[in-house]
């Protein structure tokens, strides 16, 4: 049996905030300039709304200025672009974020091209992927970057370590591993597809799992002692009615086998929204900056 400790992904996103809000002040009394976040919702998905209000809220929190834009389900693309230019062009927004998943009508790849990628604080423009993949300064996917600070924090240098990435979604799994590889470790990236996944999982001593399947990721698929990190943030029935929030790793089988895991909730996705209001600052700083 391994002791398994919890990583406290909450405590360590406010510890952060509570350093950007200190940056913020600096970067503010040096310049006169608020870094500003725009944040665009499209629809009225009830999760994204939740979501959307505490970015707003801890946005506010680090001194820096929220903008946000709510449109409805049945907007043109040709609407959604414009604002988005407009965005581009405001010097009041360093930042601007599009939240995703967009309505089918809707080309997602051609709205993520639109924004300016010196404001992409999502690090979903190609340009910055591209700027990742070739090792130059990037906007770097906020949950990926939290997943790699948590990581390097806990266990220090990750050169050489087998890290497997369950999940190859653009927004998480391969900006993780390129993250990882940057960290120099022995990256890889298993999906629905691979042979064996539980054996692939077996071999890793960092196991994230970023596919959004509720403990899909079992104890037995642990090397002991292992770290373990999840990023999955899935809404399920609870047994007596309701709903609670489980990860895309079974955490209590886990007890016991991984030496290290992220809870859900108060993991990553708390990091998530931390490495949005410090990708918003870097923006700033290099527009500021010219
Ligand atoms: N363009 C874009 N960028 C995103 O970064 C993006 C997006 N679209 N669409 C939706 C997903 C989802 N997402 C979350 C971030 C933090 C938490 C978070 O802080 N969760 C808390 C609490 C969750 C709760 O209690 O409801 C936790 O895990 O502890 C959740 C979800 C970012 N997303």
């Amino acid at each position: 049996m391994v002791e398994t400790r919890i990583i406290d992904g909450k405590g360590f996103a406010e510890e952060l905030r509570k350093r950007i809000a200190g940056e913020v002040a600096d970067f503010r009394a040096a310049t006169g300039v608020t870094p500003g976040l725009a944040v665009v919702l499209v629809g009225e998905d009830p999760a994204s709304a939740v979501y959307v209000r505490n970015k707003g809220k801890q946005t506010l929190e680090a001194g820096m200025a929220s903008i946000e834009h709510k449109l409805p389900e049945t907007v043109a693309e040709a609407e959604l672009l414009a604002l988005v230019n407009a965005l581009n062009t405001d010097p009041a927004v360093h930042g601007i974020l599009v939240q995703l998943p967009l309505p089918g009508h809707i080309d997602a790849q051609k709205v993520l091209a639109t924004i300016d990628p010196a404001k992409d604080v999502d690090g979903f423009h190609v340009v910055n992927a591209g700027r990742l993949a070739v090792g130059l300064d990037a906007l770097v996917p906020c949950t990926p970057l939290g997943c790699v600070m948590l990581l390097k924090h806990h266990l220090g240098s990750l050169a050489g370590a087998r890290a497997v990435v369950v999940g190859r979604s653009n927004i998480v799994g391969k900006p993780l591993a390129q993250l990882l590889l940057r960290e120099d470790a022995t990256v890889t990236i298993a999906h629905s597809r691979t042979r064996d996944l539980p054996e692939e999982c077996r071999r890793a001593d960092i196991l994230i799992g970023a596919v959004g399947r509720p403990e899909m990721i079992r104890g037995a698929w642990i090397k002991p002692g292992a770290t373990v990190i999840d990023v999955g943030i899935n809404r399920v029935e609870k047994a007596g009615g309701g709903t609670r929030l489980v990860g895309d790793v079974a955490f209590d089988e886990a007890q016991g086998i991984a030496g290290l895991i992220t809870p859900v909730p108060g993991g990553v996705g708390p990091m998530t929204i931390a490495c949005l209001l410090q990708n918003t600052l870097t923006a700033a700083k290099r527009l500021v900056a010219g």
